[in-house]
């Protein structure tokens, strides 16, 4: 399976569409990406305000190396065809589509993509916040497979998992841990980006650290947010640190030299590595020079 293109997504930041501040906002924040949101943070007397404000703002452009991404409501809402057509028309980096359950909508979603002339570069990118999305996730996975679906990336939503299966968050997030762990699973096995859930505590700064952390080390590649102070904590968590690059680049160099060319495994500084672990490595120096390359 080919891999996702690597781009940053340490910090992906959500924000209403129907707030003009926000998405004015959003072309100064320190952020990999962010969410132009048309679905839950949109009143609905607002939605047609929010597609046009969303629509405006996208095509503006001024957004850096920061990726747009616009989610839309769901095809069975009364917005979610209009989004559907107004986000291809307006070509962001990404549509994000919630309450993904099953492949047959990503392929209706991509479907309608490209027949509403949506560009090459726009993106799939589908929403894990059902029941039916975890019991499926194989599948919906899988249709990445086809280069016509676009699909590149799941997101969590783990604000609509907790409201659909009664689970509660605990700080440990223990009653939702097979989900994400199942999610990132399917992500990697078809080659996906995979990005964790939005932590709603905005004043709670070490909450958002150990969340930050957990979906770190669960495999996700950033976290979603929902406010600019959360922005730091997941740029440096999510972020290579120096000592895991220059590890890196020493397995990387390791396994370069004449002598070792012949060799699976070798001893470096007490340690057995493997040529996965040079591969491994080339994935983090090629992430942790991509965010330098940001300044
Ligand atoms: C939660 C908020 C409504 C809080 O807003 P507010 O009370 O205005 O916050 P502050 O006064 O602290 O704001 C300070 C300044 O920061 C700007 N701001 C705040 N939030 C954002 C943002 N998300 N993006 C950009 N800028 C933001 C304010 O404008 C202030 O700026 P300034 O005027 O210069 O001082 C608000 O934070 C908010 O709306 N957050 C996003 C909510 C959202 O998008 N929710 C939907 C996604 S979450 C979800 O449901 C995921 C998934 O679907 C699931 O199921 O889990
Ligand atoms: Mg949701």
């Amino acid at each position: 399976m080919t891999p996702t293109a690597i781009r940053p997504r340490r910090s992906v930041l959500y924000m209403p569409g129907s707030n003009a501040r926000a998405l004015e906002k959003a072309r100064t924040l320190d952020v990999d990406g962010v969410i132009l949101d048309l679905e839950d943070a949109v009143a609905p007397d607002a939605k047609a305000t929010a597609r046009e404000q969303v629509g405006a703002a996208i095509r503006a452009g001024g957004f850096g190396s920061r990726e747009v991404v616009g989610r839309i409501n769901g095809l069975d809402t009364p917005w979610g065809e209009d989004d559907l057509k107004a986000m291809a028309a307006a070509g962001p980096d990404a549509i994000l589509v919630p309450k993904v359950s099953s492949p047959a909508q990503v392929v209706r979603v991509a479907s309608i993509m490209s027949q509403a002339g949506a560009p090459e570069h726009t993106r799939l990118w589908a929403m894990v916040e059902t029941p039916l999305a975890i019991l499926n996730i194989q599948a919906i996975a899988a249709a990445a497979a086809d280069p016509a679906n676009r699909l590149t990336c799941f997101v969590m939503g783990t604000n609509d998992l907790a409201k659909e299966t009664r689970a509660r968050f605990t700080g440990d997030r223990l009653p939702f841990l097979h989900w994400l762990s199942v999610s990132v699973t399917a992500a990697r096995a078809y080659g996906l980006d995979i990005l964790d859930g939005v932590f709603n505590g905005i004043t709670d700064e070490s909450g958002l650290q150990a969340e930050c952390e957990q979906g770190r080390d669960l495999g996700f590649d950033g976290k979603t947010l929902i406010h600019p102070s959360q922005i730091a904590a997941a740029n440096a968590i999510f972020a290579p640190t120096a000592p895991e690059v220059e590890w890196s680049r020493a397995i990387i160099a390791a396994f370069d030299l004449p002598e070792n060319r012949d060799k699976g495994a070798l001893q470096l500084n007490g340690k057995m590595v493997e040529r996965l672990h040079a591969e491994m490595g080339k994935r983090v120096v090629a992430i942790a020079d991509a965010i330098a390359a940001r300044g």
